[in-house]
C-alpha cells in the first residue's frame, strides 16, 4: 500500500484507490463451466473456438427467383425476354439435388435454398414474369395458391453473370477457421456466430452469484405499510439492480433487523449461493452497527489457520460454526465522501468475498460502484473493471447562474457528488442534489459521478473535473 493517513483519532485511513486494490487482489475468476449459449451471454470465453463445418455449408440463393445457367441469359432484355421451361421448385430445407438444370431451363428458388446442379446464378423473380406471361412482376405467388408456378415458363427481362444472387459455401467462413478466440465477451453478435456453427454451449466464466442483504430495523419493505421510525428498504433494491447491471445474478435479501445473532444466521443460510456477499448498513460507530458487530465478534473468535482449513472436521454443529468462524472481515475508513466506513473480507467455508457498505442510500451505491463493481467484474474475467471517466467542464446546476454557491469538498477525502453529464465536443457536466448521502432524489435523476480529489477543497464554475459516467 503505497499512502496512508492518521487521523486525530490515530486510527489509519484508507484511499479509495488502497481499499480497491485490496479488494481486486482478494477476488479470483470464478472457475469456467460449460453454458448454454443464451445462460452464456454477457460471458466471457475461455476457450478458443473453431468452425466444424463451412458457411454458408452450401451453395445457395441469396433471393427469391430462378436458378439458372448464366449463359442462357445473356442476351435477355425486356423487348427480347429469355423464355425457359421451369422445371420445378426448390425451397430451403430440401436437399438440392432432385433437379438439375439444364441448357434453356429453370429451377423457381427461394432464398437460401441449395443451388440445384447445373445452375449457376439466379434471377430475382422481380426481372421476371414470375411465368404469368405478362411483364416483370414483383413478387412470386404462393405456391399453395398458384402451385403451376413451379412449372411452365418464365420470361427472363435481365441477364446474369455466373455466380450472381448466389452464396457460396465457405463464403462467411471455412471449416477450419477461428470463430471466436478466448477471452471474447459472448454478445448477441458472438452468439450468432456459435449458434450458426451448431454449438449449442460454451465454455465461459459464470457470472457470479451476489446476495445483497440490507440491515436495520427500521427497514420496512416497499409495498408494506410505515410504522413510526420507519422507512422503506431501497438498497437492497438498488444493489441488487446495480449487481445486474455489472453482469451478476442477483440475489435480493430483504432486511435483516438489528441482531447480530438474527444477521450471522442469514449469512450462513445464504453463504450456499453466493460467489460474493454484499451488506449494507451497521458499519458505523452506533450502538446497533449490527454487522460490524456481527462479523468483528466472528474475526475475534476465529481458530488457527489448521482447524479454519478443515471445515469438514469436528462434530456435528461444531463444523457449521468453524466454517462460519472462518469469517476475517476488516473494517474500515476511507478517504472518500461517501462512502466513509466500509467492511472488506472473506466469510465462510469457501472463503466467500464479503464487501459491508455503508447503510446510507448514496454511499451504499457510490461503494457498490467503486468497490462491488470492478470485482464482480474480475470475477468475470472481464478485462473493462471500471466505467469509463471523462474530463468535463463543470457548470452550476440546471436552472442556476454563476452566482450560485460553488461546491466544496473536504481537505483530505476524495468526493464523489452526483451530476448530469453532457457529452459533445465540449462535455458538461452539472451538479444535481447536494452532498447529502440521504439524497435519493437527486441520486434517481444523475448520470455521472463528479470527482473532486483528495487535495482539493472545491471546484469553480467553469473549471474541468473528472467524471464517472454511470451509464
Ligand atoms: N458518530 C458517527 N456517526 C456516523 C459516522 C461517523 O463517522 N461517526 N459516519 C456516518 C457515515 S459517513 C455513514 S455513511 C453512516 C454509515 O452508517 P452505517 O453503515 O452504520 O449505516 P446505518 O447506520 O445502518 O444507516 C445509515 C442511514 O442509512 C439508512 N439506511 C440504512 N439501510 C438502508 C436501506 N436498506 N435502505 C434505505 N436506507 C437505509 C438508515 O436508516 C440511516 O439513516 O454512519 C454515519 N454516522
Ligand atoms: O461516508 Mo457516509 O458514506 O458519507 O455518508
Amino acid at each position: 500500500m503505497s499512502s496512508t493517513t492518521e487521523q486525530a483519532t490515530g486510527a489509519r485511513t484508507w484511499s479509495v484507490a488502497e481499499h480497491l486494490d485490496d479488494i481486486l487482489t482478494a477476488v479470483q475468476p470464478l472457475e469456467p463451466i460449460e453454458l448454454n449459449l443464451l445462460d452464456a451471454q454477457g460471458c466471457v470465453l475461455v476457450e478458443q473456438v473453431t468452425v466444424p463445418v463451412a458457411l454458408p455449408p452450401f451453395d445457395n440463393s441469396s433471393m427469391d427467383g430462378y436458378a439458372v445457367r448464366a449463359a442462357d441469359t445473356e442476351k435477355a432484355s425486356d423487348a427480347s425476354p429469355a423464355v425457359l421451361t421451369v422445371i420445378g421448385d426448390v425451397a430451403a430445407g430440401s436437399s438440392g439435388t432432385e433437379l438439375t438444370v439444364g441448357p434453356g431451363r429453370a429451377a423457381r428458388i427461394m432464398t437460401g435454398a441449395p443451388m440445384p446442379p447445373g445452375a449457376d446464378a439466379v434471377v430475382p423473380v422481380e426481372w421476371t414474369d414470375g411465368g404469368t406471361g405478362g411483364g416483370p412482376v414483383r413478387a412470386m405467388a404462393p405456391h399453395s395458391a398458384s402451385p403451376e408456378g413451379s412449372g411452365g415458363q418464365v420470361r427472363v427481362h435481365r441477364a446474369v453473370t455466373p455466380q450472381a444472387h448466389v452464396r457460396t459455401r465457405g463464403g462467411d467462413v471455412c471449416a477450419g477457421d477461428v470463430a471466436l478466440e478466448a477471452g471474447t465477451v459472448l454478445g448477441p453478435p458472438q452468439i450468432a456466430l456459435l449458434s450458426a456453427i451448431g454449438r449449442p454451449a460454451a465454455r465461459v466464466r459464470p457470472r457470479p452469484r451476489v446476495v445483497v442483504l440490507s440491515t436495520g430495523s427500521e427497514l420496512a419493505q416497499p409495498g408494506e405499510e410505515l410504522a413510526a421510525g420507519q422507512i422503506y428498504d431501497s438498497n437492497s433494491f438498488a444493489l441488487a439492480a446495480a449487481a445486474r447491471d455489472a453482469g451478476a445474478i442477483a440475489y435480493r435479501v430483504g432486511a435483516v433487523t438489528d441482531d447480530a445473532e438474527t444477521l450471522r444466521a442469514t449469512i450462513e443460510d445464504q453463504l450456499i449461493r453466493a460467489d460474493l456477499l454484499v451488506t449494507t448498513g451497521g458499519v458505523s460507530v452506533g450502538a446497533y452497527d449490527v454487522v460490524k458487530e456481527a462479523l468483528t465478534a466472528v474475526a475475534g473468535e476465529a481458530e488457527p489457520e489448521e482447524a479454519r482449513a478443515e471445515p469438514g472436521e469436528g462434530e456435528d454443529g461444531e463444523e457449521e460454526e468453524r466454517a462460519f468462524h472462518g469469517a476475517h472481515v476488516d473494517f474500515r475508513t476511507l478517504a472518500m465522501q461517501p462512502g466513509k466506513p466500509q467492511g472488506f473480507g472473506t466469510i465462510g467455508p469457501d472463503r466467500t468475498p464479503i464487501l459491508t457498505l455503508p447503510g446510507n442510500p448514496v454511499s451504499s451505491y457510490v461503494s457498490f460502484e467503486l468497490f462491488v463493481r470492478p470485482a464482480i467484474r474480475a470475477m468475470m474475467g472481464l478485462q473493462e473493471l471500471h466505467r469509463p471517466t471523462v474530463r468535463a467542464t463543470l457548470l452550476p446546476p440546471h436552472g442556476a447562474g454563476e452566482e450560485a454557491e460553488q461546491l466544496t469538498s473536504p481537505e483530505g477525502k476524495r468526493q464523489f457528488l452526483r451530476g448530469t453529464y453532457t457529452g459533445g465536443e465540449r462535455p458538461e457536466v452539472r451538479p444535481v442534489g447536494g452532498a447529502g448521502s440521504h439524497l435519493i432524489g437527486a441520486l434517481a435523476h444523475a448520470d455521472a459521478l463528479i470527482v473532486l480529489p483528495e487535495a482539493a477543497t472545491g471546484a469553480a464554475w467553469g473549471s474541468e473535473v473528472e467524471v464517472v459516467l454511470l451509464g
